[in-house]
């Protein structure tokens, strides 16, 4: 019998052709209605999510935002912070129609043909800025990751107009900036039991002066529990903010042993976690998490992160006013880009990006 067009490009030479080189991403992949997981997305037994280890008992805080300047929240934020790396909130002032918008202009963005999503990939976007693409780093991955991505570096809205796709453009930059107050706000309460007094706007480039958005795409797999939507990995970011979809699939580390907790979808809120970068200005008074996404049999997902940084050529350490109270640094001043490159050299290998800093 002659092969199907799905047997013709995932067991030959033309995969990458498709997936990869036309842009057609694994949205193209599940579409082509594959009845087995290709073999490049298998992952190794130690990289699939073992469902006895989901602690199904437990969840992350949630958030109140409205009173933001009262004590109680501004503690429950730092608590949360410190316990967890990750909580949601809720009531956190970005208009719910913002939310929605940008969850529209995902699916219209992944909704155009592949010719089209692909004049953004690597080889063919007109700017370093944004790029389309699939998996993390195919290029380095032992096995691919089920999900594809657009990602939007910020530069300005100049640089925006003129590069970004024009199917999303303006929903994205509303979301960007109407979650600006509330990173403002978090990374205040945050740096606050940090010793820092003020945020003057050194401190502000430092927390938040670059920030990149991605667009995720997590199409139907065949068989979800062989791979991965995204591997274990911490964010490189000072803070991430996430909007995600009514699906779910999104896991982090527990706190005992190889636990995972779920973070379910909870209707108008944002989830929030620590990155490496605030790790390492905290002097690990703050933990960057481990999470990964889990593929979906029945339903595409969609999240779109905000991630919020240090501009690329920020040198970031333990922030001066911890040492300046005694404390022994655990972390050397790094270059930010230094940083973010050896993120980028890798396949996800859970929280081994810290190490670079690491005394
Ligand atoms: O899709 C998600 O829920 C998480 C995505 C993520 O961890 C990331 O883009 O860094
Ligand atoms: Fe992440």
């Amino acid at each position: 019998m002659a092969p199907t067009m799905a047997t013709a490009i995932t067991d030959s030479t033309d995969f990458s052709d498709f997936v990869i080189n036309q842009g057609h991403g694994v949205k193209g992949l599940s579409e082509l209605g594959l009845k087995r997981l290709p073999k490049q997305y298998i992952q190794p037994l130690e990289e699939r999510i073992n469902m006895t280890n989901v602690m199904p008992q437990e969840s992350i805080p949630i958030i109140d935002m409205l009173k933001w300047d009262d004590v109680h929240v501004v503690e429950s934020v730092c608590d949360a912070a410190e316990k967890w790396g990750f909580f949601q909130v809720i009531n956190h002032g970005v208009p719910i129609d913002v939310l929605e918008n940008v969850k529209d202009a995902t699916h219209r963005f992944y909704g155009m043909p592949a010719e089209e999503k692909n004049k953004y990939s690597k080889k063919l976007s007109p700017s370093n800025n944004v790029r389309f693409g699939t998996s993390f780093i195919p290029e380095a991955e032992k096995a691919l990751e089920w999900k594809d991505y657009l990602s939007l570096f910020y530069v300005s809205d100049e640089e925006a107009s003129a590069f970004w796709p024009p199917f999303c453009k303006d929903q994205v930059l509303e979301y960007m900036k109407s979650s600006e107050v509330l990173i403002r706000r978090l990374l205040a309460m945050l740096t606050e039991r940090l010793n820092v007094k003020e945020i003057d706007d050194a401190k502000t480039s430092l927390l938040m002066g670059s920030v990149r958005i991605n667009l995720n795409y997590y199409p139907i797999c065949p068989n979800p529990e062989l791979t991965a939507g995204v591997g274990r990995h911490s964010d490189v970011s000072t803070l991430t903010i996430l909007l995600q979809d009514d699906i779910g699939g999104l896991y982090v580390r527990g706190n005992r042993g190889d636990s995972w907790i779920h973070v379910p979808p909870v209707s108008g809120s944002l989830v929030i976690n620590v990155g490496d970068a605030l790790q390492i200005m905290s002097n690990g008074r703050y933990k960057s998490i481990e999470h990964r996404v889990l593929a979906n049999g029945s339903k595409n997902r969609i999240s779109v992160p905000i991630f919020a940084n240090p501009r690329p050529r920020d040198m970031i350490g333990p922030l001066p006013e911890l040492l300046a109270a005694g404390e022994k640094p655990l972390y050397k001043q790094v270059l930010y880009s230094d940083y973010v490159k050896h993120f980028f050299r890798k396949a996800h290998d859970g929280k081994k990006t810290v190490d670079f800093a690491k005394i």
